[in-house]
């Protein structure tokens, strides 16, 4: 297994906190159905991770295993300030007060007195412009209270970032999308970019596994032997060079301290073009399909 001791560089956020510019999520590997009982196996698969100098951890209250991201946080020994904590609140119901609860319940899981970052999970809950721009506000309040440092969202589209922005005293941090060669989001990055908001990627092995083969693997494979990396460290590269937070997860130790080599090389903006204008020519969507029509491109 490669020992690369590396530390991972981080990404400024328009608040002045700073992201580490690759992440690892709890939720496609780790997720449970139930809360239910203890699983060690996740809390030693975290520590895992940490071990290897994943500090940007990913969790969220659907996810159910807040649980055992606290304890594997609690007995990996690292000291609380080193680490990138971020959760995420589900669905909230619109009434005041839903948020903070909702917090409150996931500190008290991770065993934590703030976390770094916390987004609302997805718009999709809202029915309205108000209930987004509400929730916006709770978000802004907890902030402000000092239960969480940085306030984002995740799954939110141009028109659910409008909506925010029209009443926001503070703007969202970061958006968490899926993003990866074959849904690069073009629209939404050029939003982000003009308001600050920095993206951080779900998803982003999907062209190299869950939706390969496709039209990117003759590039991937060219750079891979350029590189001498897999094509997973590729497409995490390809992120990282566009300023975009890859939030990958693995169960195998031997593929997290692989997808360190990411941070060992660059990809040239030659380079980079050729994985998009091959990704162009397909489309995958892996996450919440249905909800992002009727244009699944957004
Ligand atoms: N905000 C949101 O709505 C969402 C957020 N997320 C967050 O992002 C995190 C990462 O998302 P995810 O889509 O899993 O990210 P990735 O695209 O990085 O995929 C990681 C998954 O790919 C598998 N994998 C890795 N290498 C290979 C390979 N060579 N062949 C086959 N499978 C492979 C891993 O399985 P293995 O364990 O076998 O290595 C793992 O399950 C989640 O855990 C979650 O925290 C995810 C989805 C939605
Ligand atoms: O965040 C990713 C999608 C998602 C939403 N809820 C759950 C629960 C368990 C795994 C993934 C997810």
């Amino acid at each position: 297994m490669a020992n690369l001791n590396i530390t991972i560089p981080a990404l400024k956020l328009n608040d002045g906190a700073s992201i580490p510019m690759l992440g690892y999520g709890v939720g496609t590997a780790w997720g449970k159905k139930e809360e239910g009982k203890v699983d060690q196996a996740i809390i030693d698969g975290v520590k895992t991770a940490i071990k290897l100098g994943y500090y940007h951890l990913d969790g969220a209250e659907s996810y159910k295993n807040e649980t055992e991201l606290g304890r594997a946080i609690k007995e990996s020994g690292v000291d609380r300030s080193k680490l990138f904590v971020t959760t995420k609140v589900w669905e909230p119901t619109g009434q005041t007060g839903d948020i903070e609860r909702a917090l409150k319940e996931s500190l008290k899981k991770l065993q934590l007195d703030y976390v770094d970052l916390y987004l609302i999970h997805s718009p999709f809950w809202a029915k309205s412009e108000q209930d987004l721009q509400n929730g916006w506000a709770e978000m802004e309040a907890l902030q402000k209270a000092g239960l969480v440092k940085t306030i984002g969202v995740s799954n939110y589209r141009p028109q659910d970032l409008d909506a925010v922005l029209k009443t926001a005293k503070v703007k969202p941090a970061v958006n968490q999308i899926e993003f990866h060669p074959y849904l690069q989001r073009l629209e939404l990055l050029e939003y982000h970019k003009k308001h600050g908001i920095a993206t951080t990627a779900y998803g982003p092995l999907t062209a190299v596994t869950r939706a390969a083969p496709g039209p990117v693997d003759d590039v991937i494979a060219g750079l891979e032997k350029k590189y001498a990396v897999s094509a997973g460290e590729i497409s995490l590269r390809w992120c990282i060079d566009q300023d975009i937070v890859p939030i990958t997860t693995s169960s195998k130790e031997q593929r997290l301290s692989d997808y360190l080599r990411a941070l060992t090389f660059k990809l040239n903006p030659a380079e980079i073009k050729q994985i998009n204008e091959a990704g162009q020519q397909k489309h995958f969507r892996g996450f919440w399909g249905k909800k992002f029509e009727p244009d699944s491109r957004l």
